[in-house]
């Protein structure tokens, strides 16, 4: 494929390209390694710089341009430059699921609305899905869903009857079981979903509910039940996840050989895709072969749309093999209920850091989810540590923040999620007055030469655009690809993704600093740009010299200028 440099004068509405030198020279260019004006006019010789592998000539598209209506809003409300980065993830539960409280979480600034289907009824699920579908048909909003599949690892079950929880007290015996039973359950009794839990325990092993939300120690074992006292007294949730530990160590015995995925998940799977979620999240992921799997599972069903298969990361498995993991899925999710349950809790904040590394430098978004705002279950404002908590998540420039019992189950979902913006708002904004440019080093990670070149004109772009000062960063993309490989340098200014797919801008909300905006648009950059300026101006998103640097996944390119 011949690479050619084209050089082409200022006024996007000028014919492309002016001059053409072809690709040996690239090196060589003094137009190329010169062109650093520090200023936010661009001089009027050379507008942009177009790197090009074709000249085709579009249709003409649709003049439409659709954008997440709360982004809008943020954006008006605080300029774009100051538009909010980091993405915001919320669990939909009892608290959440009326069309009301949805929308209020979408005008609130939800990105992305995940359902467990560890909790609730297929029907619930369905209903939930289509009300975020409608709320984001009939206001606007492009809110994507995830669904986050249940997983086989040991859980309590229900707790009969409609107990929302039960409380154990220090120095009670309670029956762990894997009989079952008919609701309600007799007085002081637990079900297990796992067989082989009467065998696997031994007496004097500690068992944790929650990852120690309640503790308890065996003291005898009867056929299926396992009789346990409380050790730490607490208030236990239905299918609260429990783990046994011996000797100070986490026991996995026979249940380290249950499938990651379920028959169960994989009935809900074909749930999520037949109802077109954005997002399938896969709990307690040991290795890349189940991820890949899945994969080539979703691409042979979902054929029209592209699902992405979301990483948790919450076993020990999953830290062992975080890697090629992350390398096989389509974004992480740092999952700390889970993992604080697996690992001691005091290193937990150390795998954060790496897994959300790790993420940024092979390119997948990760969340960072679980007890971000636990106290506002039942309390208005948050802790100052936990505060300092989703500080350091944005410090940390994850994609997004999750809210789990804070938004499904608690008393202040709305406040919840305000604290997550503003939070992430003012530190974002201290990051770039402090203009820290981080020491992450972001290591090549193409696959072939086109992505190689693709990639070095994200970096080489996102570089322009810090030290030019521009506005916004554009960019083209079909398949959201450059727009991820932009978000990944995390670059000062906000990043406008336009895309003409609407589940590729569903995805890209899961993604640091990209505004996603469906357009229909051709390989003629040329129109591509003219017609989004006065779309864009139009809507009052953007101004007359505002500057701007334009890059494409369809014609290779980095332009910058001023907007018209
Ligand atoms: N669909 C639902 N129906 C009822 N309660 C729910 C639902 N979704 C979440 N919850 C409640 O919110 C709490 C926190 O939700 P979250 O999704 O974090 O689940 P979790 O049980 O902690 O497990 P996981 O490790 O899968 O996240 C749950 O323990 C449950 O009490
Ligand atoms: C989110 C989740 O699954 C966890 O933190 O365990
Ligand atoms: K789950
Ligand atoms: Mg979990």
């Amino acid at each position: 494929m011949a690479q050619a440099l084209h050089l082409i004068s200022p006024s996007p509405s000028s014919s492309l390209p002016t001059a053409t030198i072809t690709k040996p020279s690239l090196a060589s260019s003094p137009r190329l390694l010169s062109f650093r004006p520090i200023r936010r006019r661009l001089p009027s010789a050379i507008s942009a710089i177009i790197v090009s592998d074709n000249g085709k000539t579009p249709p003409e598209a649709a003049a439409t341009i659709e954008v997440d209506a709360a982004t809008e809003a943020e954006m008006k409300e605080n300029g774009f430059r100051s538009t909010r980065r980091t993405k915001l993830v919320c669990t939909i539960g009892p608290a959440t699921c009326g069309e009301e409280q949805l929308e209020a979480l979408a005008v609130g600034g939800m990105n992305v609305a995940r359902i467990n289907m560890c909790h609730g009824t297929r029907e619930w699920h369905r209903s939930v899905i289509r009300s975020v579908r409608r709320l984001n048909e009939e206001k606007g909003f492009a809110v994507a869903v995830m669904m986050d599949t249940e997983g086989s690892e040991i859980h309590m079950g229900d707790l009969g009857g409609s107990a929302p929880s039960a409380r154990a007290e220090d120095g009670e015996v309670w029956t762990f079981s894997v009989r079952a039973f008919n609701s309600p359950l007799p007085e002081r009794t637990i079900t297990v979903n796992y067989d082989g839990f009467a065998e696997d325990v031994k007496v004097g092993d500690e068992l944790l509910v929650d990852g120690g939300m309640v503790r308890f120690e065996v003291i005898e074992k009867i056929g299926p039940d396992v009789k346990c006292i409380c050790t730490d007294p607490g208030l236990m949730l239905p299918r609260a996840n429990l783990t046994f530990w011996r000797d100070g160590s986490l026991v996995r015995e026979r249940n380290s050989m249950l499938p990651t995925i379920s028959s169960k998940d994989w009935l809900d799977i074909d749930f999520g895709i037949a109802e077109g979620v954005d997002f399938i999240a896969i709990s307690f992921v040991k290795s890349a072969e189940v991820i890949n799997h899945l994969k080539s599972y979703v691409a042979a069903r979902a054929r029209d749309s592209d699902i992405a298969v979301i990483a948790k990361i919450e076993s020990i498995d999953s830290l062992a093999n975080l890697e090629e993991i992350i390398r096989a899925s389509d974004g992480a999710m740092v999952a700390r209920g889970d993992l604080g349950a697996q690992i001691p809790l005091e290193q937990v904040p150390a795998a954060q850091q790496k897994i959300v590394q790790l993420c940024r430098q092979l390119n997948r978004p990760v969340i960072v989810a679980s007890q971000l705002l636990e106290s506002m279950i039942e309390y208005p404002t948050p802790t100052r540590a936990e505060v300092a908590d989703v500080s350091e998540a944005v410090r940390q420039r994850a994609d997004a923040l999750m809210l789990s019992g804070e938004s499904a189950m608690g008393q202040f979902p709305d406040k919840a999620l305000t604290v997550l913006r503003s939070v992430s708002l003012r530190i974002e904004k201290w990051w770039r007055e402090e203009k820290r440019h981080e020491a992450v080093v972001l290591p090549d990670i193409a696959s072939s030469f086109s992505d190689s070149i693709s990639e070095e004109i994200c970096n080489s772009a996102a570089k322009m655009a810090n030290n030019l000062e521009v506005d916004a960063l554009f960019v083209f993309t079909k398949s959201g690809h450059m727009a991820s490989l932009l978000s990944r340098c995390r670059p000062d200014c906000p990043i406008f993704a336009f895309t003409n797919t609407t589940s590729v801008r569903r995805r890209l909300n899961l993604q640091w600093g990209l505004i996603p905006f469906r357009l229909t648009f051709s390989d003629d950059m040329e129109s591509n740009l003219n017609r989004t300026f006065s779309l864009l101006k139009a809507r009052g998103m953007i101004k007359s010299g505002d500057l701007i640097i334009a890059v494409s996944d369809m014609l290779q390119s980095i332009q910058v200028m001023n907007v018209p």
